[in-house]
C-alpha cells in the first residue's frame, strides 16, 4: 500500500490525497510538519518537501504534486483526472489551471513566511510582489471558473484542474479568511461550494499546524 507524506494545511498534500480517494487508491497517511527537525521528508525527497508518496516498496518514492497527480494518471488511468488523450488542448489547459493554482499557492506560502520575519527583518515590497501574484492568479481562476458558470473547469467532470483550485480555495479559507476572493469571484466560490460536497473534499478539509522550529 502507498503511504503518503501529508501535512494538515497543505493545499499541496491535499491535491495528492483528494486523486488517490477519486480513483480509489487506498494509502496510509502520514501527517507530518515539515518544518519540524522530525520530518521524515528528507528520507525521500532531496528537496524536503511534502507531499511525498511512498510506493509500496516503503523505499521508492513520487514527490511535488503535480507530478505525483501525473505519474498517478499515467499508472492508474482508470477513474481519468484528465480528458482523453484526443482531446489534447483540454488536457493542456487542465494542467494550465493546475500551474496558476499551485502558483497563488506558491506566493501565499512565500507571503505568509515573510510577514513571519521580525518586522526590521520583513521585506514589505517582497510580501506586496508574492500578493499581486496571488491577485492575478486569482483573477485568471475567477475568470476560468465565470466561463463555465462555477461548473468543472474543463470539459464536464472532475479533472486536475478542478481539484487544484478547490485545494487552493480551501487553503485561502483556512490560512488566510479574511481574504475577500469568494465576494471578488462568485462563480469561483460557486465551483469550490460544489467541490466541497464530494466525500473526496469533505474528508481532507485543512486545518492549521504548528511549527516547533525557527523556520525564517
Ligand atoms: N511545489 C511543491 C510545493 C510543496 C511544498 O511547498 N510543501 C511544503 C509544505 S506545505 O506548504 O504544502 O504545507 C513543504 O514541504 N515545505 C518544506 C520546505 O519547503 O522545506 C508541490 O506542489 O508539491
Amino acid at each position: 500500500m502507498f503511504t503518503l507524506i501529508s501535512a494538515t494545511p497543505s493545499p499541496y498534500a491535499r491535491k495528492v490525497r483528494i486523486a488517490l480517494a477519486e480513483k480509489n487508491l487506498p494509502f496510509t497517511l502520514q501527517t507530518e510538519v515539515p518544518w519540524d527537525n522530525t520530518t521524515k521528508t528528507p528520507q525521500y525527497n532531496p528537496l524536503e518537501k511534502l507531499p511525498v508518496l511512498i510506493l509500496e516498496d516503503g523505499k521508492s518514492a513520487v514527490y511535488e504534486s503535480s507530478y505525483i497527480l501525473e505519474w498517478l494518471e499515467a499508472k492508474y488511468p482508470d477513474t481519468p483526472l484528465l480528458p482523453s488523450h484526443t482531446q489534447v488542448d483540454d488536457r493542456l489547459f487542465a494542467r494550465k489551471i493546475e500551474v496558476v493554482a499551485d502558483g497563488v499557492c506558491d506566493a501565499l506560502v512565500l507571503a505568509f513566511f515573510e510577514n513571519m520575519r521580525e518586522p526590521e527583518k520583513k521585506s514589505q515590497p517582497w510580501v506586496d510582489r508574492q500578493m499581486r501574484k496571488v491577485e492575478g492568479g486569482l483573477r485568471a481562476l475567477g475568470e476560468w471558473a465565470e466561463q463555465k458558470q462555477g461548473g468543472y473547469l474543463v470539459g464536464d467532470r472532475l479533472s486536475l484542474a478542478d481539484i487544484a483550485v478547490g485545494s487552493l480555495c480551501g487553503y485561502l479559507a483556512c490560512r488566510w479568511p479574511s481574504h475577500g476572493w469568494a465576494d471578488t469571484y462568485p462563480a469561483l466560490k460557486k465551483h469550490w461550494q460544489m467541490l466541497e460536497e464530494r466525500p473526496s473534499f469533505q474528508d481532507t478539509r485543512p486545518s492549521p499546524q504548528t511549527m516547533k522550529d525557527k523556520i525564517v
